[in-house]
């Protein structure tokens, strides 16, 4: 009996409207119609392992095809189908309130997801490439009769008698205009393969020819022939879903270059599963990148039951995790809902945190196990955990027994270590120890070998995560402080309330004040004449370490009163050695001329070591030095 009917919602159209708000993201519908012929597999499946389906299973396999020519794509399971009861039930009855309410709070949705998931309009994301949509489905039940239904994107539809013989459903789409796109091998592969690599049900994609070898020719080469075969989307096993008691350290790095071909093997790698309080599995990977394309090539990827969902897991891995790789499966993530209501998901925020712990213990077990490999590897993790410590609290306090400092001798030091390690020599005055760094140590030679001089060690921070770094456990660690090596000259770095003898008098310190203040003429440049160790230089260049990080914050946009720093000139101080023989020597220069290029000539070469020394001062300093020679 062939029986007319309207869509169960109040409006004249919904169709016009989904495909007008979801077109950007239109490919979905396959996701949704091959997930729910997964899905009806599974149920009969389910229903003869439990004895309530006694008929037989068959291949379990969902075929997508196309056809161009009809210009139709049809997707076929062999799952539970459907009556045509059923189908009124399921498919006409869309779950939602009313068509108004969700024109009104969609109309400036971006994203597809936001509003089919939450409507369970699944089904109907068919009509963002479809102008027609036929099912064919025989249910499973005993006695049960073919039905047929038939929509052509208004609110009416048929429903009859229809003509499958098997078990199953086939879903029938007519491609509309806009969206002929879709009727391409090409196109349609590229699409089964990145949502359902992974599916649990066989899915099946045509047929395709490989060659393979078929015995010798007479010379003796091998010859090929021509087989045809299933073109089977899901080839790959979804090493996440096993237990890692089963699985090997090849399982896991076969995995990872299938989720990312031509990448070089990960470092380590963590499984994830849990099934209470929310269920989530998933091997995340510690990669090893080297350029910042690996980093925005290969993502994260969500999961939900086996199908990709999204790669932009933002919200869901903590922000600093964000640079790992490998794949999340969660059913609890609520996927199809807007981002702001992501962020408040109170399972979103546990996943977050349960992720974060994983990560940490991790990297505690493999430092625990063995250290020297774990060292070998602080180059590739050191930017993930000093990250991690710097945005996330929680991290910092499991992370600061497992992080490493390392010297500009390649040695690597946990924080308590170092701390011991120092103690003794670079204790100030008022009971903090100072920790020693440099960012440059090309750049920073000279001042490195000073403060070694005097038995100082120096701390390597010259990755770009590590300036954020510095004040963070300056921050968190008691009565530390950290200094760029530059910051100061060696004697004053720490101060110890050590005097040295002055061999200069104070009139004569005076007087070498002014011949240099005459020589540099810059007022960014403060003098100062200082006793300090005859064998360090005469004359050093440092910018004052407050300021020099004041500078940087600015510089790297920080608000509100930075501005004030940012715009004030860099001011450096000029330490002259006064126990220096250079320094007397120009002391006693009689002649003013020869006095003034003597000093000038010190002071430049203070600059030059520093890489300070640029344009006309350099010009005027080589020609100096060539009269001089
Ligand atoms: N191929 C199929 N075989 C059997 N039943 C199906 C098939 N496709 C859809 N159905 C039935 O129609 C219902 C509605 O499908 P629809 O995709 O709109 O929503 P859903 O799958 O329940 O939810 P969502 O897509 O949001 O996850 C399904 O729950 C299922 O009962």
């Amino acid at each position: 009996m062939q029986e007319k009917g309207t869509i169960s919602i109040h409006t004249e159209n919904i169709f016009p409207i989904i495909k007008k708000f979801l077109y950007s993201d239109n490919e979905i519908f396959l996701r949704e119609l091959v997930s729910n012929a997964a899905d009806a597999t599974q149920k009969v499946k389910r229903l003869a392992s439990l004895g309530q389906y006694n008929g037989e299973l068959g291949d379990l396999r969902v075929d997508v095809s196309f056809d161009e020519k009809a210009k139709t794509i049809t997707i076929s399971d062999k799952g539970i189908g459907m009556t045509a009861e059923e189908i009124k039930k399921y498919i006409n009855q869309i779950a939602f309130s009313g068509a108004t309410e969700f024109v009104e709070k969609f109309k400036d949705a971006k994203d597809a997801n936001e509003i089919i998931g939450k409507f369970g309009l699944g089904f109907y994301s068919a009509f963002m490439v479809a102008s027609k949509v036929e099912i064919q489905s025989l249910s499973y039940q005993e006695g049960a009769e073919p039905a047929r239904w038939i929509c052509d994107g208004s609110t009416e539809f048929e429903i009859g008698p229809g003509n499958r013989t098997e078990r199953g459903t086939d879903i029938i789409l007519y491609i509309n205009e806009e969206s002929e796109e879709f009727l391409s091998q090409h196109k349609l592969q590229q699409i089964l393969d990145k949502y359902f690599k992974f599916l649990p049900t066989k899915l099946v994609f045509g047929k395709k020819t490989d060659s393979v070898e078929d015995g010798v020719d007479k010379d003796g080469k091998p010859q090929y022939k021509s087989v045809e075969s299933d073109n089977i989307i899901n080839y790959a096993k979804p090493i996440w879903t096993l237990s890692p008691s089963e699985l090997n350290e090849e399982d896991y790095k076969i995995f990872y270059s299938e989720l990312y071909p031509f990448s070089e093997d990960p470092l380590f790698w963590i499984h994830l599963n849990v099934d209470y309080p929310f269920n989530l599995t998933g091997v995340l990977y510690f990669p090893k990148v080297k350029t910042d394309m690996d980093f925005q090539r290969n993502k994260i990827k969500l999961y939900s039951r086996q199908v990709f969902i999204t790669d932009e897991v933002k919200d869901i891995v903590p922000e600093f995790l964000m640079l790992l790789h490998g794949v999340i499966d969660s059913p609890d993530i609520p996927l199809n809902v807007s981002r702001s209501f992501l962020q408040a998901d109170s399972n979103v925020k546990k996943i977050n945190n349960y992720i974060t712990k994983k990560v940490a213990e991790k990297l505690a077990e493999l430092f625990k196990k063995d250290r020297e490999e774990y060292e070998k590897k602080w180059s590739d993790i050191g930017l993930f955990v000093k990250y991690g410590m710097i945005s996330d609290e929680k991290f910092y306090e499991k992370a600061k027994d497992f992080t490493l400092l390392t010297n500009t001798d390649k040695k690597n030091f946990t924080l308590e270590e170092y701390k011991e390690k120092v103690k003794a020599n670079q204790t100030d005055k008022n009971g903090n120890i100072v920790y020693l760094y440099t960012n440059d140590p090309e750049k920073q030679d000279a001042f490195i070998q000073s403060a070694q001089k005097k038995g100082y060690d120096v701390l390597l921070m010259d990755t770009p995560i590590d300036g954020h770094f510095v004040s963070n456990i300056e921050h968190k660690l008691e009565k530390v402080s950290l200094k760029r090596v530059d910051a100061d000259v060696a004697d004053k770095l720490i101060d110890k309330d050590e005097k040295l003898e002055h061999v200069l008098s104070e009139e004569q310190s005076k007087k070498v004040q002014e011949i240099f203040e005459k020589a540099i003429n810059k007022p960014a440049y403060k003098v100062s004449v200082e006793a300090m160790n005859p064998e360090d230089l005469p004359v050093t260049v440092t910018m004052d370490e407050f300021m020099r990080r004041m500078k940087e914050m600015a510089a790297m946009g920080g608000g509100g009163g930075m501005n004030f720093y940012g715009n004030m000139p860099d001011n450096y101080s000029v330490s002259i050695n006064g126990n220096h023989k250079l320094v007397s020597r120009i002391l006693d220069t009689p002649d003013k001329t020869a006095q003034t290029e003597l000093a000038k000539q010190a002071f430049d070469l203070a600059l030059l070591s520093q890489g300070l020394l640029t344009g006309s001062d350099l010009t005027a300093f080589v020609n100096r030095s060539v009269s001089l020679i």
